[in-house]
């Protein structure tokens, strides 16, 4: 039998549904790669007694990832989104130290960090910072995967953030990394794709961008900029497999609506191969005995397997 990849899980915020997943999926988790949880033993055991489930047996675990707190299901607090960041701290210095193959995020809540002190918005973030890289977020299946050119920033700051620059060098290391097999669908930023100038000019720069990409890769790889609300019709994904979007929601409320259970999210352009979930933590769920489901979760671990089989 094939050595299974070590991969580090960070346990993610311990007042949401990520620990409940972690618990309920071991088994399934096992078959595909050998998981260490970023996660105390105490706190373990706290978890486990507040949703009556068991730790099953070979559950690894590591002392001393932060000060023992009382979970509050459900609740936005500092002493778990402290938690949650000294958990994906350790995931990534095991990564680093080459001690795993692989990290794997179960889901944090953004004001619990922020409450913490933490200055990222998220993993990708601070994953751009820890590793002094341009770190590229995308999510999704094999069906449809769409890349974010711009992420966790508010709205009004999208359209300025659009440069020929940024966007071609994004363009190359996408290109670079997903590997694409077919022609990738680039999106507009603005109605209709700004209607020839009658609705905006962005594309102008999207367009001179995928110029650029094109010349220094010296293949024809992406589309000129898409028409947004036609871009995820039935018909024109029929042609894509892969994405990229100007903005957040842009790109992830039709991937959401299509592929929301089985998506994933996974950051490219990095010396570390980290996956996750797509979805949050879910704390309208928490410690209340809801079936979870945990197809994201196990898709985020598969990619991670499949990875070491290509
Ligand atoms: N990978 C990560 O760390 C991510 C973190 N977040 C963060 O999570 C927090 C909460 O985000 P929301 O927008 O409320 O989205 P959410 O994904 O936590 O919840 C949206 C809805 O989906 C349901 N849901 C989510 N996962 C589920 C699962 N596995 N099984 C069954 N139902 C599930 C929830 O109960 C809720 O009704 C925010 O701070 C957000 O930024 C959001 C996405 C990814
Ligand atoms: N919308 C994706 C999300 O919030 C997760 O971001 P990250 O923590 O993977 O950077």
């Amino acid at each position: 039998m094939q050595n299974l990849q070590q991969v580090a899980i960070s346990i993610g915020d311990l007042n949401g549904i990520g620990i409940q997943l972690a618990l309920e999926n071991h088994g399934k988790i096992c078959e595909l790669v050998k998981p260490i949880y970023c996660i105390d033993r105490a706190m373990l055991k706290q978890a486990a007694s507040k949703l009556n489930l068991s730790i099953p047996e070979e559950f690894q675990t590591i002392e001393d990832i932060a000060p023992y707190f009382e979970i509050k299901p459900g609740i936005v607090s500092k002493e778990s989104g402290a938690y949650a960041y000294a958990s994906f701290c350790k995931a990534v210095e095991l990564a680093k130290a080459h001690a795993v193959d692989a990290v794997s995020t179960l889901p944090i809540h953004k004001k619990a960090w922020e409450l913490a002190g933490v200055k990222y918005k998220g993993h990708t973030d601070a994953l751009r910072d820890f590793f002094d890289a341009k770190a590229i977020m995308m999510l999704g299946c094999p069906k449809m995967y769409v890349a974010l050119f711009t992420e966790h920033i508010p709205l009004n700051e999208v359209a300025k953030s659009i440069n020929a620059k940024d966007l071609t060098r994004f363009l190359i290391d996408f290109y670079h990394t997903a590997q694409p097999k077919n022609t990738v669908a680039v999106l507009g930023l603005n109605p209709h794709a700004g209607d020839e100038g009658v609705l905006g000019n962005e594309e102008t720069i999207i367009n001179e961008s995928i110029k650029n990409a094109h010349k220094q890769l010296d293949k024809h790889v992406f589309t000129s900029p898409l028409v947004p609300d036609v871009a995820f019709t039935p018909h024109v994904r029929a042609h894509y497999t892969h994405y990229i979007a100007m903005y957040h929601d842009q790109g992830l409320a039709p991937l959401k609506a299509l592929y929301f259970d089985e998506g994933i999210n996974v950051s490219l352009n990095l010396p570390i191969l980290r996956t996750s979930v797509d979805h949050g933590t879910a704390f309208d769920i928490a410690y209340k005995g809801f079936k979870l489901n945990a197809l994201s979760y196990i898709n985020a671990i598969r990619y991670i397997r499949e990875r070491d089989e290509k």
